[in-house]
């Protein structure tokens, strides 16, 4: 039994231990086959999901925030670029290469430069790549290079080509080029020299920012931006190197039939800044022209960046919103109370964008309450709210001043209007005055700049005119008769631009220009901008509360910059202290310009002006050649000066600042305008460094005469004259 039972424990011992084995066995295939079914689960979702991440990437970039770039295509993080040698060993001149004297992209980049007041040399890029001279007593001749075409770059002979480089290293400076193809160019290929591959001829769509670009200063990363960017000529890079940069990502949209790796609806670099850890030199560049307006921005950042910051804006911007004409408007189309109250509320919402906004209101007197019903009460709502806002004087009655002659005249229009100010509780020490249409301000009516200091005391104002109205670039500020004239920009909106459907040529050309357009640029390129608008573009449609809102939303949105109000006066001493330069006049004859003709005097000419000068020099015979020609009957010469006799001097000394109403009245009215001829000598104008440019600007015509003689003789005539000056009298 004991056996038995010892048999069969043995056998059940073996059982047992089969038994084990095999649900051991069956555990381990079970738990394999969970093994592998979790893994086949994982690795599907991974795939799975791997492709709709792909598949999602263009569905999700519509949300995408630029700051958040992991569905990029580039591993994105800060990276040091090159460091730039010490870029003070070089002048601040920009040189450009242009393809043509006409080439638009070449203009395009000249008038940032000129906006933004840089130096700059243009040069016709040969095909070769010859250069100019470089430097001068080792000292870098140039900030910055640009090619407006890359490949004239990419492709000029070695030489040039290290002689440009080894330039560039030594000085620290940088090159910006553009590339963009045309519908010959191959649609991939190599940039020669460069570890990327460039796609061409696309429409690309949807772009966004690197936030990490070292290049942004005035530029700020923001959503993506929807929507088709202009063109179809787009370059795209692909670059796979950590060497360089993108800027400007945009989504690939046409053509259709594009060939691998590159792929419709994935992001790639518009903009690519090469940081320079390659052979030291940075480089930036972009895949079209300056059309699109991002691009434009960059393009500014880049200047910045690459000059060392000595080619750079400040991001404070001062801007002065004038209202003209409060009470001018036609019937029907003026301010109600609502539209008052529209345009406070929006004040006040301005002024969380634009620190200290107020709106700047220009009146004329006489035409208060001349509107309906409702709209004098519109009138009376101003006048209430009157300490809410800035005021400036015109006419009594919006005349233009150029048609008073009188001086006396004027000074009784502006007393009436004062008196009403003084009515109505309307402040009448702001120093700021607007004369309706630039009349008397450009060209100078001496008698209004006289007549606004006794009654106004005006110290400011502003004009479109000076020198000209176009291009707009060009205006500036000077200061005359101690009142500071500021350059006035232009927003888009005029008294008749009241409705947003009506607006010429669409009011999607509205939403351009303050939607990376002229009016953004306007803003982006002038430290100060003053804008004029009118009462009518406040009732209606209210078309400057829309244009301003916008305006402001879209600087905040895309720059850095610090929008600013301050008033008149403080505005203009900031204006001269950025621009001192700009003090000193530069008159131009009123006649050659037709705005300018439109608003000079009648009573006054352009006729009394010379046709020759005598510049002297000195000592030369030149009292004995101004007798001599004053004996024909057609030459006609200035009235004697009693401080300078027969010399004005008005061309080189303060003379100038008189004015020139001042100088031509030493003339004669010509009876013949065609066949007399009228000069002036002052033998002063020889040496003065003032003159030339003075005299180019106001007789650009004018023929000049000058006398060279034996400088040891000269100096003979001096002595004598000194020793005759210096001789005790007896
Ligand atoms: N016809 C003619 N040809 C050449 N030189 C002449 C002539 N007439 C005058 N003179 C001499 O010119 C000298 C005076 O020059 P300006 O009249 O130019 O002097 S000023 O600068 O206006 O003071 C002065 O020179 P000096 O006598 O040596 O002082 C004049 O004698």
């Amino acid at each position: 039994m004991v056996l038995l039972l010892e048999q069969s424990e043995g056998s059940i011992c073996n059982m047992s231990f089969i038994m084990k084995l095999h649900r051991h066995f069956q555990r381990t295939v079970i738990l394999l086959a969970t093994f592998c079914m979790v893994s086949i689960i994982i690795s599907a979702y991974y795939l799975y999901n791997g492709y709709k991440q792909e598949n999602e990437l263009s569905e999700m970039a519509l949300e995408v925030d630029c700051g958040d770039l992991q569905h990029l295509p580039y591993r994105l993080m800060e990276v040091k670029p090159a460091k730039l040698s010490d870029a003070s060993r070089t002048d601040t001149t920009v040189l450009v290469f242009v393809e043509s004297q006409y080439s638009s992209l070449g203009q395009d980049i000249i008038m940032i430069l000129e906006s933004s007041r840089f130096q700059y040399h243009i040069e016709i890029a040969p095909g070769k790549g010859d250069l100019p001279a470089l430097t001068e007593k080792s000292r870098g001749k140039y900030i910055l290079i640009v090619y407006e075409n890359i490949l004239k770059y990419i492709n000029m002979d070695a030489w040039n080509r290290s002689l440009l480089d080894k330039y560039c290293v030594e000085y620290g400076v940088g090159v910006i080029g553009f590339h963009r193809t045309s519908e010959k160019s191959l649609q991939s290929f190599q940039l020669k020299g460069f570890p990327f591959s460039v796609y061409g001829n696309l429409a690309v769509k949807d772009c966004c920012i690197n936030p990490h670009s070292p290049l942004l200063h005035m530029t700020k990363s923001s959503k993506l931006e929807k929507g088709s960017l202009p063109g179809t000529d787009w370059t795209v890079f692909q670059i796979n190197h950590s060497a360089y940069q993108p800027v400007i990502f945009a989504k690939v949209k046409t053509p259709e039939n594009l060939s691998p790796p590159i792929s419709k609806g994935a992001f790639y670099a518009t903009v690519i800044h090469d940081l320079g850890l390659h052979d030291g030199i940075q480089r930036v560049l972009f895949g079209n022209n300056l059309n699109f307006w991002l691009h434009k921005l960059i393009f500014i950042d880049a200047v910045s960046f690459l000059s060392g910051k000595r080619l750079t804006l400040s991001l404070d911007r001062y801007i002065l919103v004038d209202i003209d004409d409060i009470f001018v408007g036609k019937e029907g189309t003026r301010m109600n109370t609502n539209d008052v109250k529209a345009l406070l509320d929006t004040q006040n919402l301005l002024r969380a964008q634009i620190t200290n906004f107020t709106f700047n209101l220009g009146f004329s007197g006489k035409f208060y309450h001349t509107g309906t019903e409702e709209e004098d009460e519109g009138d009376d709502r101003l006048l209430g709210s009157v300490e809410e806002f800035w005021w400036f004087p015109h006419m009594w009655s919006h005349m233009q001043p150029h048609l008073f002659h009188n001086e006396s005249s004027l000074v009784e229009q502006m007393i009436l209007n004062k008196k009403f100010a003084l009515e109505h509780g309307i402040p009448t020490d702001m120093g700021y005055a607007v004369a309706p249409h630039h009349s008397g301000v450009y060209p100078v009516h001496v008698q209004l700049y006289e007549a606004w200091k006794k009654v106004w005391n005006i110290r400011i104002t502003s004009t479109e005119e000076y020198p000209h109205l176009k291009p707009a670039r060009y205006r500036r500020g000077f200061i005359h008769k101690n009142i500071m004239v500021l350059p006035r920009q232009t927003c888009g909106l005029f008294t008749h631009t009241i409705f947003y459907k009506e607006y010429p040529g669409g009011p999607k050309e509205l939403d351009k220009s303050i939607q990376g357009g002229e009016l953004f640029f306007t803003v982006v390129l002038n430290p100060i901008s003053i804008f004029m608008t009118h009462l009518s573009n406040y009732g209606n449609d209210r078309l400057g509360l829309y244009t301003f809102v916008n305006l402001a939303n879209f600087v905040q949105s895309w720059t850095n910059l610090r929008l600013q109000t301050l008033p008149p006066v403080q505005l203009a001493h900031k204006y001269f202290e950025l621009f001192p330069d700009q003090k000193d006049p530069l008159w131009q004859n009123p006649c050659d310009d037709k705005r300018h003709r439109d608003i000079w005097s009648k009573e006054k000419t352009c006729d009394r002006l010379p046709k020759f000068l005598v510049i002297g020099p000195q000592k030369t015979g030149t009292t004995a050649l101004y007798l001599f020609l004053v004996m024909h009957p057609s030459i006609l010469s200035n009235s004697p000066s009693p401080k300078t006799f027969e010399e004005v001097q008005f061309f080189n000394r303060n003379n100038y600042h008189r004015g020139i109403d001042w100088y031509m009245d030493f003339f004669p009215v010509p009876s013949n305008v065609t066949t007399d001829f009228l000069f002036e000598k002052s033998a002063n104008y020889f040496h003065s460094e003032e003159a030339p440019k003075r005299a180019a600007s106001l007789v650009p015509k004018a023929k000049i005469i000058t006398i060279l003689i034996d400088p040891s003789d000269r100096a003979y005539s001096w002595y004598q004259v000194r020793n005759i000056l210096t001789k005790p009298s007896k």
